[in-house]
């Protein structure tokens, strides 16, 4: 074998399409005019580092799209009694979260003096006003009527919010199945009123520790729950690299959304979307 020199051009192989006139490429496929137009800087003069800035959130964007499409799609099938496929669209949703706080790192290279120099141009912008992220919110469970103030500027995004928010969440249709399944869950908890947030149910406790008990006996309702474990987890993760990045590049500064900053990130990482799997973890082995 002869390795290529540095300089030696790599010759077309014969077969490569070149004359693509009239026919679908790569770049009309990926509609890339419209995705690569899209990085608008609003700084003045444009600041380097506001790229950065931009590139991170329309690729995590990007991502929180196909999150919502997993999850609708993993709910309905949940309704539908087909877990195991279900779990297939969980299973990479957790792939997404992962690569998402792992992205982190990349907006971490943003120190506060480059982020001071183009911050004021944001005005009152911020990543509260993210319609995705409160639709995997509230598809989660994590639902809130008072969110939906800061879209009433934007009826489409207010009107797919509304939806979920009274349609039942991941959580919600996961009881339910369980309830189709032979395990004991209370009306009260099938029948809630899911406009509101899910808050703990000491028998549902008790329903999920039984399967913690028995996993062999309740082999996919088991791997079901420690998959919404992994996912409410990996949800954290996202959380507190959020607030921490955000803790190393503004410090304890007011949010341009008007919350108080790093505080309102920090409260934010009691939540938690699926009370009893983690409540079982206490109840488990003990008498
Ligand atoms: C320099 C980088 C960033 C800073 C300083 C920052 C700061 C903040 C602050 C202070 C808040 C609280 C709301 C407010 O008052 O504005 C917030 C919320 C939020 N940010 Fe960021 N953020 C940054 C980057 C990002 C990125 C890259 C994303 C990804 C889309 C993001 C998504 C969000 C979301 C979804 C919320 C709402 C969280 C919730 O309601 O619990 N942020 N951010
Ligand atoms: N809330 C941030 C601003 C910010 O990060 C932001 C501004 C415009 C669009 C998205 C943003 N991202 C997350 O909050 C701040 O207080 O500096």
């Amino acid at each position: 074998m002869t390795t290529p020199s540095p300089g030696a051009e790599r010759p077309l192989e014969p077969d490569i399409v070149t004359d693509l006139r009239d026919r679908m490429t790569y770049g009309s496929y990926l509609r890339l005019d419209a995705l690569l137009d899209a990085q608008v800087p609003v700084s003045e003069p444009a600041h380097h580092d506001e790229m950065l800035f931009i590139v991170q959130h329309q690729t995590t964007e990007l991502w929180l799209k196909l999150v919502l499409h997993e999850l609708v799609s993993a709910r309905a099938l949940i309704a539908a009694d087909d877990l195991q496929s279900a779990l297939k669209r969980i299973a990479r949703v957790k792939h997404v979260q992962r690569t998402l706080t792992e992205q982190w790192s990349v907006l971490a290279t943003l120190t506060p003096s480059e982020y001071a120099q183009f911050r004021g141009f944001l005005g009152h912008a911020s990543g509260f006003q993210s319609w995705q992220y409160r639709a995997v919110e509230f598809l989660l469970g994590n639902k809130n009527a008072r969110m939906l103030s800061v879209f009433d500027a934007e009826p489409a995004a207010r009107a797919g919010l509304d939806r979920l928010l009274h349609e039942p969440s991941v959580y919600d249709e996961f009881l339910r199945y369980l309830a189709r399944h032979g395990h004991d869950v209370p009306v009260r908890v099938l029948e809630r009123d899911v406009t509101q947030g899910y808050t703990l149910d000491e028998d549902v406790v008790g329903t999920i520790r039984a399967i913690y008990e028995d996993p062999e006996g309740n082999w996919l309702a088991y791997e079901s729950c420690e998959e919404l474990v992994d996912l409410e987890d990996n949800f954290q993760l996202w959380r507190f690299r959020h607030m921490k990045t955000v803790l190393r590049i503004i410090g304890t500064k007011r949010g341009t959304g008007g919350s108080s900053g790093v505080g309102f990130l920090e409260r934010a990482l009691d939540l938690t979307f699926f009370p009893e799997l983690f409540a079982v973890r206490t109840e488990i082995g003990r008498a």
